[in-house]
């Protein structure tokens, strides 16, 4: 797998070969390939070949015939409201599509269609040697070759097992990959850039939503397109269809939501989580708390985010965001947890400063203006341009850390705002900036050398003085807990002197926990306001925007831990979309065949497993005073090198198999990372400030250190503070949003980065390929279209479709009348299935409904769709 971070940008702007859209179209209120608005494929002409289906004539379109009236029904049995599927005829080709599955290019069935293809002038995909697809016309072909011309005039001879087939024009830019005839590689790609080129980022795959992110302003939000998703007036795929599916689903069924929203660092995640907020706001609101709420985002990110290579304005910390409902189904309250803040990104500090500076100093203009606040923060524009933090930021981005077409000025104004409605006061807001600027000026702090054993001072400078000054403590002791750490040895206190790279590691580690600290007191500020108490009554969606899946040329600690929540996090997905759909096949004694998946549990016990797996042996490495990254990677190598899913490289580096690729670690960091210490000389000098907050932030250490944990404590160097291991923590927090998870019904949303320049119009086919199969998306398609996609209770069907009967059977059982329905008709037996019926969850619906209520499901897919039913009927 190549990877993600550092993938070749092989793509082009619209470097398919199916032709460029002619101008934009602005996306309208009905999809121009929602195909099921009463279009339906007259049965082709030529029927030579249709066995084994691959021979479709694309270019005889002539066929398509509007037909009255079909596409209104509503399925409410599915997961995302009416399902978008092209109304056609039972035996039509599309229909009859032979390609479930994604055929790699060894299966493909184009041998035996080659020659049909030649005769219909049919296009087929080809893949360049930089990886990119193109479509290609045949102009001739034998059994084992065909000549094929390319869109730039190109003719090439090629094997025919190395074309795949291509989709009709008409299925251009459908709504839903599941519509798609031939499903591979290539179409799935074209078929998203086809809708991208035309600002229709969203598409479904089954019951996932994809979202591109656009890069630009797209004209798809705002509150017309709110109602006419609450009124159903458009049915396009989107987030507020999303949105709208779980708030009715809460409603319905009384059960908690997720939205769960997953992609690569600058997909689209945060704004993709703004947006579905936006709409329950918009649904749920009234009472005025929803505003609240909206507030946050701009305090998170603020304090959260900063400008990274991949992405100018990148969530530093998962979110999961808890929207709370009253009975009447009113936003009643939130809730916030955030993960694993990324302070431990960087052990130069340069990450939290540059959020530091996002929010204090990038406002320069504003600052210049406003004299109070330079007075408050001690600082001024001249000197933060020569704070360390910056300067080394400057040289760690390559790039100023000022972002392009960002008014600093309005920002700042607009979080100062923001918290003034989560209620922070103005002293409490005074105190946070006052802790920000602190974490700024300790980067200028410096260390004089003071005795030929390399120990250390710090300089009293300007830098010393305001940080003091800034944090409320005595100069002394600033002095004194920077320089030197308290041992305990025996019942005596010794005092050591620090050199000069243990000085600057103290430094940076208060600097980094004050940081922390006070990203958590602002998320107990949004909680305590946004609480409901004991006010809560009714149920909740949780929306969680979380890092995806990272593999770059280096990958470290961060990405171990981001790419173990993955792993969690794509058990889950497949849990619900593929285990639990086989299991209510099996349970409803439905006849199928049943379709691998990759399951990842090797991979989670690889990491989980006690006491020989990833987390318990940096944990063990972690607590060994003399454990080093290399120590740490050698006993790697010596426990698990017969584990299938771990591979040991090269001195302190491994490589572990995930669900969406190989990712080479290099445990350098590792150790000191995981410990996470923060020397109790730190935590006294904050204890003995006169200013609330570091006292609020050196308690909450001291309780975090207190606090009974499971898992191994750290305890180095004597009076250092215990505490949990980073990773430890981290499982636990994962333990927890996967219990919570669990007890709600998932929607998933999976963001794709169309292209790493962060500009629209661009389309790189090969860094879109890498996301959806990282993020499963093909899988599931092939999954969902290999089942049976529509699922009615015996009731429903025969309510909806009892009146066709010629024979009155109003007295008779639903089953019954379903049975006559489908005899009347001579619907084919493979076409549809009848359940036995579940044991728990439909005999609730039959309790509720006094009916037995008994389950069927029939194919909508494989040959026909529910709409072509009703219009052969
Ligand atoms: N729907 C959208 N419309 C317009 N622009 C968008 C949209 N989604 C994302 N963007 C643009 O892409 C940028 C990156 O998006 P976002 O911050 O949501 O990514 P992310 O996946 O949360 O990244 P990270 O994991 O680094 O936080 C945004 O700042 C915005 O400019």
């Amino acid at each position: 797998m190549a990877p993600a971070g550092t993938h070749s940008s092989s793509g082009s702007r619209n470097s398919s070969g199916k032709k460029a859209p002619k101008g934009r179209v602005p996306p309208s209120f009905n999809s121009i390939k929602s195909l099921p608005a009463g279009i339906r494929l007259m049965e082709s002409s030529e029927k030579e070949g249709q066995s084994n289906g691959g021979d479709s004539d694309y270019n005889n379109l002539e066929g398509v015939e509007y037909v009255a009236g079909q596409g209104e029904q509503v399925n409410d049995d599915s997961p995302y409201g009416e399902r978008a599927v092209p109304v056609l005829d039972e035996d039509s080709e599309i229909g009859s599509s032979p390609l479930p599955s994604v055929p790699s290019i060894a299966d493909s069935k184009w041998n035996d269609t080659a020659s049909y293809a030649k005769k219909k002038n049919v296009q087929a995909w080809y893949q360049l040697s930089d990886g990119n697809w193109e479509l290609g016309k045949i102009i001739s072909a034998s059994v084992t070759e065909s000549i094929i011309s390319l869109p730039e005039g190109k003719v090439l001879k090629v094997q025919n097992d190395c074309l795949l087939p291509a989709n009709p024009d008409i299925l251009d830019g459908v709504d839903d990959l599941m519509q798609l005839s031939y499903l591979s590689e290539p179409t799935v790609l074209y078929n998203l850039q086809y809708r991208y080129d035309r600002d229709m980022i969203y598409t479904k795959a089954g019951p996932v939503l994809v979202a591109i992110n656009p890069f630009k302003k797209v004209q798809l939000y705002g509150n017309e397109y709110i109602e006419a998703y609450q009124r159903k007036s458009i049915q396009n795929p989107h987030v507020y269809a999303i949105a709208d599916t779980a708030l009715r689903e809460m409603k319905r069924d009384e059960v908690n939501q997720s939205i769960i929203i997953s992609g690569e660092s600058g997909a689209g995640k945060t704004e993709t989580a703004k947006i579905a907020m936006q709409y329950l706001a918009a649904l749920g609101g009234g009472s005025g708390i929803e505003y609240e709420i909206l507030k946050t985002n701009p305090i998170l990110e603020a304090f959260g985010n900063a400008k990274t290579l991949r992405n100018d304005n990148s969530s530093r910390f998962g979110k999961l965001i808890e929207i709370l409902f009253s009975e009447t189904g009113k936003i009643s309250g939130a809730k916030i947890q955030t993960f694993l803040l990324e302070k431990v990104r960087s052990s130069s500090a340069d990450f939290f400063a540059l959020i530091c500076l996002k929010i204090l100093v990038s406002d320069v203009t504003s600052f210049m203006n406003s004299p109070e606040w330079c007075n408050v923060l001690k600082v001024n524009v001249r000197t933060i341009y020569f704070i360390n933090f910056v300067l080394e930021l400057q040289l760690h981005l390559e790039s100023s850390y000022t972002i392009t077409g960002v008014d600093d000025a309005e920002q700042f104004r607009i979080v100062t705002e923001a918290l003034d409605v989560v209620h922070v006061t103005k002293d409490d807001q005074e105190s946070a900036f006052a802790m920000l600027a602190a974490v700024l000026w300790l980067g200028n702090v410096s260390f004089t050398i003071i005795d030929n054993e390399n120990h250390v001072e710090p300089v009293a400078d300007e830098a010393l003085l305001t940080v003091a000054k800034l944090i409320g403590c005595e100069v002394k002791e600033l002095q004194l807990a920077l320089s030197t750490r308290k041992m305990k040895v025996r019942n005596d206190i010794i005092v050591q002197k620090l050199k000069l790279s243990q000085a600057i590691d103290t430094r940076d580690a208060l600097a980094k926990s004050i940081y922390s600290c006070l990203f958590d007191w602002l998320v107990e500020q949004i909680n305590k306001s946004l609480g409901v108490g004991k006010r809560r009554t009714g149920k909740s969606i949780s929306i969680l925007d979380i890092y995806g899946f990272e593999s770059f040329e280096r990958n470290s600690f961060e990405q171990f831990c981001i790419n173990y929540a993955n792993e969690r996090l794509q058990q889950h997905f497949n849990r619900h979309l593929f285990k639990l759909e086989q299991e209510e096949y099996i349970q409803d004694g439905i006849d199928w065949t049943k379709v691998e998946f990759e399951d990842n549990q090797a991979c989670l016990n690889l990491f989980e497993k006690k006491p020989l797996g990833l987390l318990s042996l940096l944990d063990e490495e972690s607590t060994f005073p003399n454990g080093t990254d290399l120590s740490f990677a050698n006993k790697l190598k010596q426990h698990l090198k017969s584990n299938s899913c771990f591979k040991g490289e090269r001195e302190k580096a491994f490589t572990v198999s995930h669900y969406a690729g190989e990712v080479s670690y290099d445990t350098t960091g590792f150790l000191e990372k995981n410990r996470d210490l923060m020397h109790l000389d730190s935590v006294q000098l904050l204890s003995s400030c006169k200013t609330s907050l570091p006292q609020k932030f050196a308690s909450s250490m001291l309780v975090q250190s207190e606090k009974p944990v499971v898992g191994p404590l750290f305890k180095s160097g004597g009076a250092d503070s215990q505490k949990l291991s980073v990773a430890a923590k981290f499982k636990g927090q994962l333990f927890q949003l996967m219990q919570r998870l669990e007890s709600t019904t998932p929607h998933f949303i999976r963001c794709i980065k169309p292209n790493n320049l962060q500009s629209p119009g661009i389309y790189e086919q090969g860094l879109v390929l890498q996301q959806l199969r990282c993020c499963g998306v093909l899988e599931v398609v092939r999954i969902s279209r290999s089942g049976f996609p529509t699922r009615m209770t015996h009731q429903k069907f025969a309510r909806r479709y009892g009146f066709l009967l010629l024979e009155s059977v109003a007295s008779q059982d639903p089953l019954s009348v379903s049975v006559a329905i489908l005899h009347q008709f001579n619907i084919l037996p493979d076409l549809y299935q009848f359940g036995k019926g579940r044991p728990l969850d439909r005999r609730l619906e039959c309790l509720r409904t006094q009916e037995i209520g008994r389950f069927m499901a029939f194919y909508v897919f494989k040959a026909v769709s529910e709409g072509t039913r009703l219009g052969a009927l």
